[in-house]
């Protein structure tokens, strides 16, 4: 099932010239172009490997909005893993599943000051639609099956272990709080349930 391996190179803040690899994916449950980015050889050298399942945030990963702290996220994974090797799965579920467009939307009614679910739910989606069978599915290719998983998120812990992978360690993120984002984090600890820390 994994398809295509790619050599690249990664910069993140001053580190540059981070070797990885880019691995593409066929018969996946759809047709999202899901990717891996392995870094030390991870799958092939590691019994047990740092494995990151982010999801897709334009705004946050590319252009570092204010809103979130994923393009944070993302750097810490890569940082973590540019040291110690590991697996960042990035998988293409912008807005909790439900698109830039409708995320957009959502965007609009939490500035007129609803938090990120009640946006979703007014625009008649629920919570959060993603489904990390896929996830599963990419491990399982990369023949992974026992893993530290680099989340707050107790539903990613929970969706993979569901998969009959064994996630022997939860590695928390750093709280990257900054101006603007801090509704949005206490958001996931009171709906989700993250594991974010506030001191
Ligand atoms: N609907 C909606 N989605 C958002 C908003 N802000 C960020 N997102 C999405 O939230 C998701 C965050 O993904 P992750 O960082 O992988 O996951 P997480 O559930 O926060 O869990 P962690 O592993 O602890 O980071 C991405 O799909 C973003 O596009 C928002 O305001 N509304
Ligand atoms: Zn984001």
């Amino acid at each position: 099932m994994a398809e295509v391996r790619t050599r690249i190179s990664l910069k993140v803040g001053s580190q540059s010239h981070i070797p990885a690899e880019m691995v593409s994916f066929h018969g996946l449950n759809s047709d999202k172009e899901h990717v891996a980015i392995i870094f030390g050889q991870a799958d092939q050298i590691q019994a047990v490997p740092l494995v990151r399942l982010h999801s897709e945030c334009l705004t946050g990963d590319v252009f570092h909005s204010s809103r979130c702290d994923c393009g944070e996220q993302l750097d810490e994974a890569i940082n973590q893993m540019a040291e110690q090797g590991g697996i960042i799965l990035y998988l293409r579920q912008e807005g909790r599943g439900i698109g830039l467009y409708n995320k957009i939307d959502a965007y609009k009614l939490q500035s007129e000051g609803m938090n990120t679910y009640q946006a979703n739910n007014h625009l008649g989606f629920g919570d959060d639609l993603r489904d990390f069978t896929e996830a599963g599915q990419m491990l399982e290719a990369l023949s992974i099956s026992r893993i530290k998983l680099m989340t707050n998120n107790p539903k990613k812990v929970k969706a993979l272990s569901d998969y009959g992978l064994t996630v022997e360690k939860e590695v928390n993120t750093s709280t990257h709080i900054k101006d603007g984002n801090e509704d949005y984090l206490k958001a996931k600890v009171d709906n989700a349930g993250h594991k974010l820390k506030f001191d």
